[in-house]
């Protein structure tokens, strides 16, 4: 479990985020929604340790990470899968090699220890045919793919995804928030994923924490969303006409 205790963040006189608190459960895909420029990606970047809170706690597993030493902080860290905007695969490697590249960073595995997790997790995400292509050779839909294996090939506690849907179709969309969902379920793992994407909101959003200019103004489970009283909030899900027309009748 990930608890956030009272985050605040301001750049020179700009308050991004006003005291954020949310627990996000292990086994279950937690969202952070809300519109552009509301502190989503910074919230995001305070719990993994990009960007350091002027105020609050983040609470891994009790681990308290900005309070902890330099060993604890690293464990942390290891303990932690990334899926970047946009996958940030790396040009020049074949997809093998991009999942392989945390393996070679961070263990001292044998060649063949690699060979077979990196197996493994390509398998695992449907692409065990791909592994000697590059990418430039594949879709959109595949290199978010790529990117939860390489997010996953260090067996992580703990799974950031920030807005992994973007620049993919709604179907594609879909399958992938599938494949986060059920990886996060079979392993257990504690998953964030920044979100603008309904459908995710629909579908995979077992807790949903929505911010609104630095604040958290709802949290709560995707069935009872559509039902909320917030005016912002409604605001950002019906912001189209049919969707307007749905949550009259919901
Ligand atoms: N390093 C920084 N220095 C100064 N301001 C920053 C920095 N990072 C973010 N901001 C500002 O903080 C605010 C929140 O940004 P953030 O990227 O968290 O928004 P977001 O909700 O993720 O938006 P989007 O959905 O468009 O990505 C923005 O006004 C942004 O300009």
């Amino acid at each position: 479990m990930i608890e956030i205790q009272n985050i605040a963040k301001a750049f020179h006189d700009k308050v991004v985020l006003k005291g954020i608190s949310s627990k996000f459960e292990k086994g279950q895909t937690n969202l952070i929604i809300g519109g552009s420029g509301t502190g989503k990606s910074v919230l995001l970047k305070c719990m993994i340790g990009l960007v350091k809170p002027d105020q609050g706690h983040v609470l891994y597993n009790g681990r308290d990470f900005y309070n902890s030493d330099k060993e604890t902080q690293q464990s942390i860290r290891r303990e932690m899968g990334v899926l970047f905007q946009g996958g940030a695969l790396f040009d020049s490697k074949t997809v093998e090699e991009n999942v392989r590249f945390p393996l070679d960073m961070l263990t001292d595995q044998s060649s063949e220890e690699k060979r077979e997790r990196v197996a493994f997790c390509l398998e695992r995400v449907g692409l065990g045919a791909a592994a000697r292509r590059m990418p430039s050779e594949i879709s959109g839909g595949m290199k978010k793919r790529v990117g939860i294996a390489r997010a996953i090939v260090m067996n992580p506690m703990y799974l950031f995804c920030d807005e992994p849907n973007s620049g993919l179709d709604p179907l594609t969309s879909v399958k992938i928030d599938e494949l986060i969902k059920e990886i996060t379920e079979e392993y257990e793992i504690t998953t964030v994923i920044i979100t603008h994407d309904m459908n995710s909101v629909m579908e995979i959003g077992q807790n949903i924490i929505f911010l609104y200019e630095g604040s958290k103004l709802w949290e709560g489970i995707n069935t009872d969303i559509t039902k909320t009283d917030v005016p912002e909030l409604k605001e950002f899900l019906f912001s189209n006409k049919l969707l307007r027309e749905m949550g009259r009748n919901v």
